[in-house]
């Protein structure tokens, strides 16, 4: 499966109706204030109904001073609460998506990460993109409408049926003529706003490669025949855009439509009940009035639908991440690691979709022992890393740490034993301090501090601007790829795993920055049961025992000298090496 999943309606509705459920007290409260203002809406309808008897009866003026008075009110009242619902719906949305959103990022993170690179960034990227950006103009412009258009239709209807039932039945007339309309509407607009937006992107695309490429199209006059290109492609959006338009003025004629049928049927009925005497002239006049103040709301929320939609499949698309269920591993009761050794034993694993890389590797790693791993370009050594570190899962084999395999660690018990340093050392932007306290969220400033002079960086750090409180990574003070690293070393000492595995941690900075950030590693892993993939081979001298890898088995296997004597794979590795490094070590 090359895509992240998508939820169906029932299951989204599911979502939704837990997530409503956790924050009831709030929802709640929202729909409470929505219903005030849709009652405060209709009350002064019904008053000028009233209102209207009263005059015809000859009332004195002191009764209709007081109705005016109830009509103020309630206008006061309405304005101010649906001000406040509109808030307060646009509110709970906002909370909800946002923890959705915080949800997909954090369950797409613990995707297994052959998983996640099959699906791509882009496809993870539009999730947290457009998706959010679909559902959260929904949730902020069109649910707060719509909730108060339909709390709104719905007294309004209640009100009619309260003056006198068939009014109330004669409300409901226009309802299938709105479903009609927006079931002829809906399935022409989507195709159609997409070809609009298929089109101007055309002509877009093809305005920019003319100006980007503007010397080409000088140079072999060109000129004509790119204009006549952009023209073409400006008319087809003109025509599109047209197209769409008139398809929308077609959908408002059918509301309008819609609009005059409901309006008549409740003019002919109400006439009809005056005439028997079982309704009064101002109980007609304020349904009438209350059905056409229902015809803006109506329209904007049919008119909005689409957006609604759209919101709607994103929110699918959200739902669709978090319901993935997690795979990881929980922790098997009753087992613990003994030591700290790792163990890869008849490792086997294959990409998914290519070749096999690993065949059968085994490799054991006595505690707080260092061994370099070793090998040409492509013989599997940062595959090998990420199998022991639990991040790929073997065909056949295992890896473990102290007996106990990986497979077997939940999340945290796997954090606290092993820790993978790889390449691609990402800071997140945002101060410092926070970056490394990642590691160990309950990190002191001193200890901090003591992981940052163990790796080195402590005089570097002192000379930031702000020191330890300095903003860094995208947008802040840029690290370079040599302190990157460093970070991440003090990551490691601050996360204080039994196992250390270094995959080109060093392999980054030129010869010199690499001495230091060599010292670097060596302290950080100082004690701890470490496999270093070592692309400078220098790490390899330094290391206990070195492995080397070839076509995903091991080839070799012993001391830096043992091995030189040997005259071996690793004999020629290391005189290539020296070769190629004249001034270093
Ligand atoms: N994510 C991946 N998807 C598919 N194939 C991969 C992936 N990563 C590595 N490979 C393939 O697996 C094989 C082993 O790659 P690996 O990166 O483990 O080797 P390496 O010894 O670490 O190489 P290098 O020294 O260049 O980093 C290579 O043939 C590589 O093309």
């Amino acid at each position: 499966m090359n895509q992240l999943p998508i939820a169906d309606r029932r299951e989204t509705l599911r979502w939704l109706r837990g997530e409503l459920r956790a924050r009831w007290g709030e929802a709640a409260g929202a729909f409470a204030v929505g219903l005030l203002a849709a009652a405060a809406g209709v009350t002064p309808v019904y008053a000028l109904g009233v209102l209207v008897d009263r005059v015809r009866a000859g009332a004195p003026a002191s009764d209709i001073v007081g109705i005016t008075i109830v009509i103020v009110v309630a206008a006061i009242v309405a304005g101010v609460t649906t001000a406040l619902s509109s808030y307060l719906i646009a509110r709970l949305g906002g909370r909800i998506l946002a923890a959705l959103r915080e949800d997909v990022v954090a369950r797409a993170v613990t995707l297994p990460a052959t998983r996640l690179e099959r699906i791509g960034k882009g496809e993870l990227m539009s999730r947290v993109g457009p998706d959010v950006a679909a559902v959260n103009k929904a949730v902020t412009d069109v649910l707060p409408t719509m909730t108060s258009s339909v709390l709104l239709a719905a007294l309004s209807v209640a009100a009619m049926a309260g003056i006198d039932w068939r009014l109330g039945l004669a409300g409901l007339v226009t309802a299938p003529l709105y479903v009609l309309a927006l079931r002829w509407y809906l399935p022409r607009s989507g195709p159609g706003y997409a070809v609009e937006r298929a089109a101007v992107g055309e002509r877009s695309q093809l305005l920019l490669e003319s100006v980007q490429g503007l010397r080409t199209v000088h140079a072999y006059r060109l000129e004509t025949p790119h204009l006549r290109g952009i023209d073409a492609a400006s008319a087809r959006a003109r025509d599109v855009s047209v197209n769409v338009f008139s398809l929308f003025t077609r959908f408002v004629g059918r509301i309008n439509r819609a609009e005059f049928a409901g309006l008549t049927v409740i003019v002919v009925t109400g006439f009809l009940l005056v005439r028997d005497g079982s309704v009064t002239v101002g109980g007609t006049a304020a349904a009438a009035v209350l059905f056409h103040r229902l015809f803006n709301p109506v329209s904007m929320l049919l008119y909005t639908f689409d957006e609604l939609q759209a919101g709607g499949a994103g929110l699918a698309r959200l739902v669709g991440v978090v319901t993935i269920p997690d795979e990881r591993p929980a922790t098997v009761e009753g087992q613990s690691p003994s030591d700290s050794s790792l163990e890869l034993a008849g490792v086997r694993f294959g990409y998914p979709g290519g070749p096999e890389v690993l065949h059968g590797v085994s490799l054991r790693i006595e505690a707080g022992q260092r061994v370099a791993l070793v090998g040409s370009t492509g013989a599997g050594k940062s595959t090998l890393a990420a199998v022991a570190a639990g991040i790929l899962q073997p065909a056949a084999g295992s890896a473990g740490v102290g007996g106990m395999p990986v497979a077997h660690m939940g999340p945290e018990l796997l954090r606290s034993q092993v820790v993978i340093i790889t390449q691609e050392t990402h800071v997140f932007a945002g101060e410092l301090i926070e970056d490394l306290r990642l590691a160990r969220p309950g990190a002191t400033d001193a200890e901090i501090d003591a992981a940052l002079a163990t790796v080195g960086a402590a005089d570097w750090v002192r000379a930031l601007p702000e020191g330890v409180r300095t903003v860094v990574g995208e947008g802040g003070h840029e690290l370079t790829a040599a302190r990157a690293q460093q970070i991440a070393l003090a990551r490691l000492v601050l996360a204080d795993p039994a196992v250390a595995i270094l995959d080109e941690a060093t392999a980054e900075a030129g010869s010199y920055g690499a001495r230091d950030l060599e010292d670097s590693a060596l302290a950080a892993t100082a004690g701890r049961t470490t496999l270093v993939v070592a692309h400078r081979l220098t790490q390899a001298r330094s290391a206990d025992r070195v492995v080397v890898l070839e076509d995903g088995r091991v080839a070799e296997e012993g001391g830096h000298d043992e091995l030189l004597l040997a005259g071996g794979r690793y004999a020629q590795l290391w005189a290539a090496w020296e070769s190629r490094t004249p001034t270093f070590p």
